[in-house]
């Protein structure tokens, strides 16, 4: 310490730090306009904090204070007589728009989700999934029993899945292949548009009981309903046999090495000889990687399940154990990596 140079004080970087040690305050505000509303209030122009203060049946000095907080950081308009309106930025917090992040403020500020980062600290001394220590129960129990958390999931991995798909079809090839199994695939949203882009292509939406009953019915409304199945099942025992593609994106990082070895080794008993396993992830040390998100989502796995974000030796020795040779590592613009492997 002593031969450290004297740094002098620098404002713009103490702005960014406090900036950075307040954020959760405008995580949690950002959370009660969502939950309340506000954006689709306001999709079709300006109101005033009492109009919307009284359709929200709210108190219209304390929502004024919240909306002129946010309007602050831009999330909202602030005109004359308490009038307020949307930005491009609160746009997304709207329900009904392509990539809405509504659902995502609402499950990052769900009140279970939201304690357990205050436990961080218990996680950092002792490395323990910080949810399952405190709620005594695991993050898939509850999304299994609080349905309004589980729907905010769902619908935050169909937002995110939806900006990425585009980048999937353009950078993976799938014409050599004709059945695709989505392994934890959810919404099938991945799934049903590889089948729109390849007619002569099938495939298997596998996913918990509890979530397949959700998903059902938009399958049956989707064009491709004729070339999809949909089978309801626990990656940990089985995975339905024979396809050539197996897609597990978002899945390995939920998991501790242990359990993610038993997800791949079921999925190597299943595939066929000449398929390929696509693990589409954060991958931590992958080109064009996000390191901010890559590594904040990895943190967000050590308190909510017990998972990891991984670099690329450590996808390429999981994937070994259980069968698997890493043959490319794939970017995509958004920072998600494609992993291909094959089995040996
Ligand atoms: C993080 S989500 C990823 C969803 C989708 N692949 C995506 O990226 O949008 C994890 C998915 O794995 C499913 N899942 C969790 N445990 C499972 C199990 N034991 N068997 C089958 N699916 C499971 C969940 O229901 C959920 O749909």
């Amino acid at each position: 310490m002593e031969n450290q140079p004297k740094q002098s004080h620098n404002i713009s970087h103490h702005l960014v730090l406090s900036q950075m040690i307040h954020a959760y305050q405008q995580s949690q505000a950002i959370m009660v306009a969502a939950k309340l509303g506000i954006a689709d209030l306001l999709k079709d122009g300006p109101k005033t904090c009492d109009e919307l203060a009284e359709i929200c049946q709210v108190h219209p000095e304390a929502l004024y204070r919240l909306l002129r907080a946010l309007a602050s950081i831009h999330l909202f308009e602030e005109k004359e007589n308490r009038t307020f309106s949307l930005t491009s930025l609160s746009h997304y917090l709207r329900s009904d728009v392509e990539g809405s992040l509504r659902s995502t403020a609402l499950m990052q500020g769900d009140p279970y989700h939201w304690g357990a980062w205050g436990d961080l600290m218990e996680g950092i001394i002792d490395g323990k999934v910080v949810f399952n220590h405190k709620y005594k129960m695991s993050v898939y129990d509850y999304h299994k029993e609080n349905k309004d958390f589980g729907h905010f999931f769902n619908q935050t991995m169909f937002t995110h899945t939806q900006a990425l798909t585009k980048e999937i079809l353009n950078e993976y090839d799938f014409s050599p292949y004709q059945t695709i199994v989505d392994v934890g695939g959810n919404h099938g949203y991945l799934l049903t548009s590889i089948l729109q882009k390849y007619p002569n292509t099938q495939g298997i939406l596998f996913d918990q009981p509890f979530v397949i009953k959700t998903v059902q019915n938009h399958i049956e409304n989707n064009p491709v309903r004729d070339r999809i199945k949909v089978v309801a099942g626990n990656f940990f025992e089985s995975i339905p046999a024979n396809g050539e593609v197996y897609i597990l994106k978002h899945i390995i990082h939920g998991f501790h090495d242990e359990k993610a070895v038993e997800i791949l080794g079921n999925c190597r008993k299943a595939i066929k000889d000449h398929g390929v396993l696509l693990i589409i992830e954060n991958v931590i040390d992958a080109p064009k990687s996000h390191p901010v998100f890559s590594r904040f989502l990895d943190l967000q796995m050590l308190v909510m399940s017990g998972g990891r974000e991984r670099t690329v030796a450590e996808y390429e020795q999981l994937l070994e154990y259980a069968g698997f040779k890493t043959e490319r590592i794939i970017p995509t613009q958004s920072g998600t990596s494609i992993i291909e492997a094959k089995p040996f």
